[in-house]
């Protein structure tokens, strides 16, 4: 099958996702040398609200109109962070991943204007995030700080920490590393202090279901651990089907020797409950690892832990 001449790429506006879509053109044209991209920039519905994201549809609010534009045939490929793409339900109809690039840096990263580190935070920081897991994970070990709804991409959440609308951030270090922006961090996170969100720090291409030509291009891009590691921890949260308001968590490694592990908990929002799961492969395959770890905290009572926060 051709490799097609012209590719053109949708993805959100911001900064970020423009990063990462230069990251994807870049590794296109290593691939496949004389291939011609273009970018299709959107503005999704996550973009615009930046009120609370479980007011307007929650989940896909990062990624409808990205989808939207690829199946209306506006463009051919999407680049999308996988922690945004929900995976309670299926894929828009239609569509596929093509290729889940290699994973960076899955840490959440601290962001301080004197370099302070979560350790050195006086009592009442005013940390600004709106993810739930950050802000369960951090009550129930740091319940002198304050975490502040704040929303936005992340350069206009920097902005508002320059203003002083909050005294320190939670973001992702992958993401403040494509916008160029690592220099402002103070503390990068270890996931035994902060465990990451399921997709971390992973890119998924996206192609039309019958666009063969495309996805066999894209699929040189796939890099097979991320895979494993991204089919593992997806599968984990369609077991759970968490709502916007739930605080998971979620990583899967796999190690020098090969081996596919995954870690996940699952909090109360004052992260006083911690269900806490982590097994090893062995000889199931990442779907079904990722489903034997969502069952062993439902086994904990992680439905009901689920099910009983507000949404
Ligand atoms: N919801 C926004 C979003 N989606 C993916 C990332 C970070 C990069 C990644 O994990 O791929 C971010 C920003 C953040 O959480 O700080």
């Amino acid at each position: 099958m051709a490799v097609p001449e012209l590719i053109r790429i949708v993805s959100r506006d911001s900064p970020m996702a423009l990063a990462q879509v230069e990251r994807v053109r870049a590794e296109l044209t290593a691939a496949h040398p004389g291939v011609r991209t273009e970018v299709v920039p959107v503005r999704t519905t996550g973009d615009k609200w930046l009120g609370d994201l479980s007011q307007v549809e929650g989940k896909g609010a990062f990624t409808k109109e990205v989808d939207a534009a690829l199946l209306a045939g506006e463009a051919d490929l999407a680049v999308h962070c996988v922690k945004d793409v929900p995976a309670d339900r299926p894929l828009p109809a239609g569509t596929v991943f093509a290729a889940f690039l290699e994973r960076d840096d899955v840490r959440d990263a601290l962001v301080h204007p004197d370099g302070l580190t979560l350790d050195e935070l006086p009592p009442g920081t005013r940390i600004g995030t709106s993810s739930v897991r950050r802000s369960a994970q951090l009550a129930a070990t740091r319940p002198q700080l304050r975490c502040v709804p704040l929303r936005g991409n992340a350069n206009r959440r920097l902005a508002k920490l320059a203003e002083g609308e909050v005294d320190a951030l939670l973001l992702a270090a992958a993401g403040l590393e494509r916008i160029g922006r690592a220099d402002v961090i103070s503390e990068v996170l270890s996931p035994d202090v902060m465990l990451p969100p399921v997709g971390a720090g992973v890119l998924a291409l996206q192609c039309r279901e019958g666009d063969t030509g495309l996805i066999e291009a894209a699929a040189a891009l796939n890099h097979p651990d991320t895979h494993r590691e991204t089919t593992a921890e997806r599968m984990l949260l369609h077991v759970l089907q968490g709502h916007c308001n739930s605080p998971i968590a979620g990583l899967a490694r796999v190690d020098r020797s090969g081996e596919l592990s995954l870690r996940a908990c699952v909090f109360t929002p004052d992260g006083k409950t911690r269900l806490n799961a982590h097994e090893w492969a062995g000889r199931l395959d990442p779907a079904t690892l990722g489903t034997s770890v969502a069952v062993a905290l439902l086994r904990q009572g992680a439905r009901e832990v689920i099910d009983g926060i507000p949404h």
